[in-house]
């Protein structure tokens, strides 16, 4: 039994990993935390979320005591706190050897120049940076099960990576163009005025400077145009995809490398077939759609998760499991 400890656990993504966790016979939830001096620290998790009754773990503050213990006791950490927070204990727990399962951005690029630009802070742990893979689990398993840090990756990034890598030696150098509408649990649970009911009614935002882009970017290997979009429902994004694809590309030649995927349960692909949001909201599936013009050489994907899920939590338990070959 690999005893898993979550931090940030009040929050939208750490209340959905720890039902999970809860949920895996092989993995035990060791305890819940949440800052030192956060309102919630000694609340029930089901007090704040009554969905999940059979939760009674207290969030508990996290002090360097508590810190240490987690390092004496536990397998893993995840990490579903904000990038600056995460910057530091993800260094630290990977300092003490612990292995660490981060939901923020802030081990996803390997260059150390990229942070200030999107994150706002400068890098300041080049040594774990180093050791950090991308947790994309259909496509990274091997290095997910050496490394000791794992940045799993963001949740538009999921859904327009799913779709595009395996498209990589297909297209053109013509920029795919992804719009893509996210649910407003994306924005985490913290109240905003933007997120607030009242305010939000679908709109672009980050417009040619959302950091999702880069990091799309850098794990497709070619530059993309990305345009997230806040919609007025709780959970799921939607990307829809536009891709140039080499004079003479057939539909086989797709089919072909969409069955890369034919042997990953939670990847559904269908062609001339579109994906909505409802259909994988709660669940930790990518359901994929495309269809091809030969004419033009243009195929639109479709790319619907679950943010809190395949965009955050759900993949951060399939690293845990490809991590400790469960
Ligand atoms: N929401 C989503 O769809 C996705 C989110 N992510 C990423 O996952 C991470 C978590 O996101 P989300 O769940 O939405 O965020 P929330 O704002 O909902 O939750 C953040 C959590 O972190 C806790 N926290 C804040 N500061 C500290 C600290 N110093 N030490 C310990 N705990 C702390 C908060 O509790 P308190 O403040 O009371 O201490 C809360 O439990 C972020 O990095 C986000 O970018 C990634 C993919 C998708
Ligand atoms: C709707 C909404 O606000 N979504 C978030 C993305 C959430 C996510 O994927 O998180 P990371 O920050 O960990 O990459 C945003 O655009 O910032």
């Amino acid at each position: 039994m690999k005893q898993i400890a979550i931090i940030g656990a009040s929050g939208y993504t750490g209340a959905q990993v720890t039902a999970l966790i809860e949920a895996e016979s092989s993995l035990a939830v060791y305890g819940l935390y949440v800052s030192e001096n956060s309102l919630d620290k000694g609340k029930a998790l089901h007090s704040l979320y009554p969905q999940y009754s059979h939760l009674s773990y207290a969030l508990q503050p996290l002090s360097e005591t508590a810190k240490n213990q987690i390092v004496s006791d536990c397998d893993a950490v995840v990490l579903a706190t904000d990038h600056a927070v995460s910057l530091h204990l993800a260094a630290w727990f990977f300092a003490k050897g612990v292995a660490v399962f981060d939901l923020s951005g802030a081990y996803r690029f390997s260059d150390q120049s990229q942070y200030p630009k999107w994150y706002g802070f400068e890098h300041a742990y080049p040594e774990a940076l180093s050791q950090a893979v991308y947790g994309l689990a259909e496509w990274n398993a091997e290095s997910i099960k050496n490394a000791k840090l794992i940045a799993v990756p963001g949740c538009y990034p999921t859904a327009s990576l799913l779709a595009l890598k395996p498209l990589a030696d297909l297209m053109t150098p013509t920029l795919p163009v992804i719009n893509a509408v996210s649910g407003v649990t994306g924005a985490g649970r913290k109240a905003q005025l933007h997120t607030s009911f009242c305010e939000v009614s679908l709109t672009p935002y980050g417009v040619l400077g959302h950091r999702h882009q880069p990091e799309i970017a850098t794990h497709l290997g070619q530059e993309v145009i990305f345009t997230p979009h806040l919609g007025n429902f709780k959970r799921g994004i939607l990307a829809t995809i536009t891709v140039s694809l080499k004079a003479g590309t057939t539909a086989q030649e797709i089919e072909q490398a969409y069955r890369k995927y034919e042997d990953s349960p939670l990847i559904h692909v269908k062609q001339n077939e579109f994906p909505k949001v409802d259909d994988v909201a709660h669940t930790a599936n990518c359901h994929l759609g495309w269809k091809f013009d030969p004419d033009t050489g243009y195929i639109v994907v479709g790319s619907a998760i679950d943010n809190l899920m395949k965009g955050a939590s759900s993949q951060a338990l399939q690293c845990i499991k490809i991590h400790f070959g469960l």
